[in-house]
């Protein structure tokens, strides 16, 4: 897939303020800092479409883009920041959770881990939360500039194995870097692919 177009349409407190669900849509969710934004800027080739910045917890709200008027993207705040007082992040949460779960057109959640990280019981336990809610979820490994390939099978094992721990079937994964375009197309191609299977669908 090309991104011909890429523009920010909306940020929404809650799934009901996000735009009409008319067009299929992939939300980037993970921990503070993981990479979203940057990944997403990476995707739709453009520096500045969404915020990024060195500061944890940057967004904190929910993030509609238009891509190639076709489908809508959507950057979700980090979860599991621990700088945002408690009853904002129950806010926070419940803004998510009922994003994810009734979203009507959303047809992949894109969930981002930091390459360099052991698997967290935090990541672990919101792929079960999606699991149950029977939410369709993709891994995409963030920050594959920061280890070796050597490094980085090594860490993909151990991350494989523990999912196969509690799952039959390990879910799509994808690994990419925003600094170097890792990934870029394999993901790309994906959405494009999902896409195509649901054209009827939205038209
Ligand atoms: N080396 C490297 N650094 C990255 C990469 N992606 C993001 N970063 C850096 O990681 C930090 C966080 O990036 P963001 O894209 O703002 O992360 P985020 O997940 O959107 O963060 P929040 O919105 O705060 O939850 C920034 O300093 C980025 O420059 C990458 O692929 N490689
Ligand atoms: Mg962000």
């Amino acid at each position: 897939m090309i991104i011909r177009k890429a523009e920010f349409l909306k940020s929404s407190q809650t799934y009901t303020d996000c735009p009409q669900p008319n067009k299929p849509e992939y939300a980037f969710i993970g921990r503070s800092n993981v990479g979203k934004s940057s990944l997403i800027n990476m995707l739709t080739n453009k520096k500045d479409l969404a915020k990024t910045s060195g500061t944890p917890g940057k967004t904190q709200l929910l993030n509609t883009f238009a891509i190639n008027e076709e489908w809508f993207l959507t950057d979700l705040p980090g979860y599991g920041y621990a700088r945002v007082s408690k009853s904002n992040r129950k806010g926070f949460e419940r803004m998510i959770y009922d994003y994810l779960e009734f979203r009507s057109n959303l047809v992949c959640t894109f969930v981002l881990v930091d390459c360099r990280h052991e698997p967290q019981k935090l990541d672990l336990k919101f792929f079960e939360w999606l699991g149950t809610k029977g939410i369709p979820f993709a891994i995409i490994f963030t920050k594959l500039d920061k280890l070796t390939s050597t490094e980085f099978q090594k860490k993909l094992m151990v991350y494989k194995r523990e999912l196969l721990k509690k799952w039959e079937d390990l879910p799509m994964i994808f690994s990419t870097s925003s600094t170097s375009q890792i990934g870029k197309l394999e993901l790309l191609n994906y959405i494009d692919s999902l896409n195509e299977q649901l054209k009827d669908h939205f038209h």
